[in-house]
């Protein structure tokens, strides 16, 4: 089956290319590369299913690859990701996260496309849920121009749906973590510690250390991605996370242990847009898709510290230089039904 994955050299988007590759599909990666890399793509891009289009989900090119690939499915991953790009920089935000979205529906819809699966924020549409964990039926109330651009996003996709027939399901996430996050962005707090305490650089938490994120690992979000694009219902939301709260303070404690290093964070005033507590019930997610997240958090973790310890390693060792060729490749047209995952 030929499948778009917009946002696909990123931290999520990379791992569900490599996990729609590896069940048979054929790819096309849709990315500018503003914060996503092509490191995250080289096993991909060995793929003769792969194929790799640098632009933006807002530009006009978007349309004519959307056409000639004609896929099935869209996994719509592409966007600013960040609660506090978004206060300082909200037009930014809504160009890419609205606008791009508006760009990514019109595309599907006029290419024929049979589903869009959205990555919605469910750490950031609900704002300070009145009661944890929060179901998919609670308001939407975001603290912060990201969570309010990707409600708006939805929105403007099930409009998709009303005029055009576009079949959307929207996979709200959690704070989702793993190997590939970046740690340069100012989001992804997993990152942030395990980079710094590996290297042994200093830590900050923001006001008192009892924020609550629900952390949900990569492969569970990649997996509940696909199993989004099989039997999501149009039109529905599907909060995707633990259920699970952990405080700054205590996620602090699990990375610094995790990567054997002294856990003693220095900290500093609040962030303007920060929810304060945030965990996701997924009833709708076992209901209709039957998914459960397998992870712990401490295993997932220690795979994280792992992953950037084997990426420290290799950076060292010297590499033979390498012609990389920017250009979009049609490697092959062979197509394969989607499998249901187990
Ligand atoms: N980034 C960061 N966060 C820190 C740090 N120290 C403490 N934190 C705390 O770690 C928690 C998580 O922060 P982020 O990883 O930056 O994520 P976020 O603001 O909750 O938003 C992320 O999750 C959303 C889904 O819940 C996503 O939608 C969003 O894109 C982003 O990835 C917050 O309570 C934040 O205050 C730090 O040095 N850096």
């Amino acid at each position: 089956m030929d499948t778009v994955v917009t946002g696909g050299a990123g931290f999520i988007g990379s791992t569900l290319v490599d996990r729609l590759l590896g069940d048979g599909h054929r790819v096309h990666v849709i990315d500018n590369f503003s914060s996503g890399c092509r490191q995250n793509l080289a096993a991909a891009e060995s793929s003769d299913f792969c194929t790799v289009y640098e632009l933006d989900i807002n530009g006009p090119e978007l349309a004519s690859v959307m056409d000639a690939a004609r896929p099935e499915i869209v996994f719509h991953l592409a966007a600013r990701v960040g609660v506090h790009t978004s206060v300082r920089d909200p037009l930014a935000d809504a160009a890419v996260n609205v606008l791009g979205t508006i760009n990514v529906a019109e595309a599907a819809s006029k290419a024929g496309v049979r589903k869009v699966v959205f990555a919605s924020s469910g750490g950031a549409i609900y704002g300070n849920a009145d009661a944890l964990p929060v179901a998919e039926n609670a308001p939407s109330q975001p603290t912060s121009p990201y969570g309010a651009g990707k409600a708006a996003a939805e929105v403007y996709l099930n409009t998709y749906s009303q005029m055009h027939g576009l079949d959307c399901s929207h996979v709200a996430l959690s704070n989702t973590y793993g190997p590939r996050q970046d740690h340069r962005g100012e989001a992804g707090v997993v990152a942030v510690f395990a980079n710094a305490l590996l290297a042994g650089k200093p830590t900050r938490l923001f006001g008192d250390g009892r924020n609550t994120r629900d952390y949900v690992y990569v492969d569970d979000v990649v997996d509940a991605l696909v199993r989004t694009a099989i039997r999501g219902r149009a039109g529905a939301r599907y909060n995707i996370g633990t259920g699970k709260q952990t405080t700054d303070r205590e996620l602090h404690a699990i990375v610094a242990e995790a990567a054997g290093a002294l856990d003693a964070p220095e900290f500093v005033p609040a962030r303007l847009g920060d929810v304060r507590t945030s965990a996701l019930d997924a009833i709708a997610a076992h209901r209709d898709l039957g998914w459960t997240p397998r992870m712990c958090l401490a295993e997932g973790i220690r795979r994280t510290i792992a992953h950037i310890s084997q990426q420290a390693v290799m950076s060292s060792v010297p590499i033979p230089a390498q012609g990389q060729d920017d250009q979009a490749l049609v490697k092959s047209t062979r197509r394969l039904s989607l499998k249901a995952p187990g």
